[in-house]
């Protein structure tokens, strides 16, 4: 393996998935931080060569690559206090701008996945590490994470009685702004963001998600979403129980919030939220505790086709 550094550090990028690694393979890579570097070597790179220019002496071709805004590796968890392992070495970097989706078998660990992440007490990493926007996650307490950017949608959404569904926002929007916005300027900011998700403005006085119905619960997950400007929505079957209008609402507000810097994790058991949003995008399959296969759309569509034996036989 050779590896070399340009000097002073060069401003580098690391080509995002770097799929198919061979023994033969070389790249150029740039490498900002022995983090990036390590990802590199663990994906087998055997050969890297590190310039600081497309031009300089011994290069190679320039990748040109987005920044890296969340990296898991290895993660395992258990239940708390128990033995209980339920991810079993997942593997997942996403990109910023990047939307990926894990599809799975009931009770393959995806929504534990997107709960630990997030930091659910119900859970314990015995292995791994998370890295997000370059901070070390486990080392974050729920409320920094969210603070920090990291915004999760849960497959139930809790409701608050007593907490009006406008001033729950405005809390949330001030905590992870670190700001004291009035209420009438927060009113202001809000309305366009009611209109990208089509929710009617009656819903802001009522208790956050008290008497919702299922798909208004999920609209509102959305609009929480809108206006905390998360940097990565993980967003656990967002898509379930909406009807069909609803779920193209759904994809377009989505869509709406896209920006080059900001990325999205689905957790779905169906492609159809995927066409709708009809971007490139990632489909992993995981399969008791760990990312079986990566692939795009169709990877959903093979599922789709013939369920997840023919993935697990592959
Ligand atoms: N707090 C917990 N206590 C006991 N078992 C748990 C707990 N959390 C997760 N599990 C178990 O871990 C496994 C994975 O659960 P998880 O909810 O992550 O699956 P999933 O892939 O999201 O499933 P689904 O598609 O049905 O939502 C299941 O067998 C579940 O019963």
């Amino acid at each position: 393996m050779a590896l070399a550094f340009s000097s002073p550090a060069p401003r580098f990028a690391v080509s995002p998935s770097i799929p198919h690694t061979s023994p033969s393979n070389s790249f150029l890579i740039t490498v900002p931080t022995p983090h990036r570097l390590r990802r590199c070597l663990r994906r087998g790179v055997k050969a890297a060569v590190a310039v600081d220019s497309p031009s300089a002496e011994g290069g190679g071709l320039p990748v040109e690559s987005p920044n890296v805004l969340l990296e898991v590796n290895d993660l395992r968890a258990v239940i708390k206090d128990t033995d209980k392992e339920i991810l079993k070495g997942v593997n997942l970097t996403i990109n910023e701008g990047e939307i990926h989706t894990i599809m799975g078998r009931n009770g393959s660990g995806k929504s534990t996945f997107a709960k630990v992440l997030v930091g659910h007490p119900d859970y314990e990493v015995t292995k791994g590490d998370i890295v997000f926007k370059g901070e070390n996650l486990l080392e974050m307490d729920p409320e920094e994470r969210s603070h920090a950017g990291l915004f999760m949608s849960f497959q139930s959404p809790v409701e608050i009685p007593g907490v009006s569904n406008m001033d729950f926002l405005r809390m949330a929007y001030n905590a992870r702004k670190k700001t004291e916005i009035s209420p009438i300027e927060f009113f202001h900011f809000l309305l366009p963001k009611l209109e990208a998700v089509k929710m009617d403005p009656r819903f802001l006085d009522r208790n956050v998600n008290e008497g919702f119905s299922g798909g208004e619960k999920k609209r509102n997950e959305i609009l929480q979403l809108a206006v905390l400007e998360a940097d990565l929505a993980i967003l656990d079957e967002i898509d379930s129980g909406l009807d069909v209008d609803a779920l193209q609402d759904v994809a377009k507000a989505l869509l709406g919030l896209m920006t080059p810097k900001n990325s999205i994790l689905m957790i779905t058991h169906y492609p159809t939220l995927l066409d709708l949003i009809n971007k490139p995008g990632f489909v992993h399959i995981m399969q008791d505790g760990v990312i079986k296969r990566t692939g795009d759309r169709s990877l959903a569509k093979l599922v789709e086709k013939g369920g997840y034996a023919e993935i697990s036989n592959a």
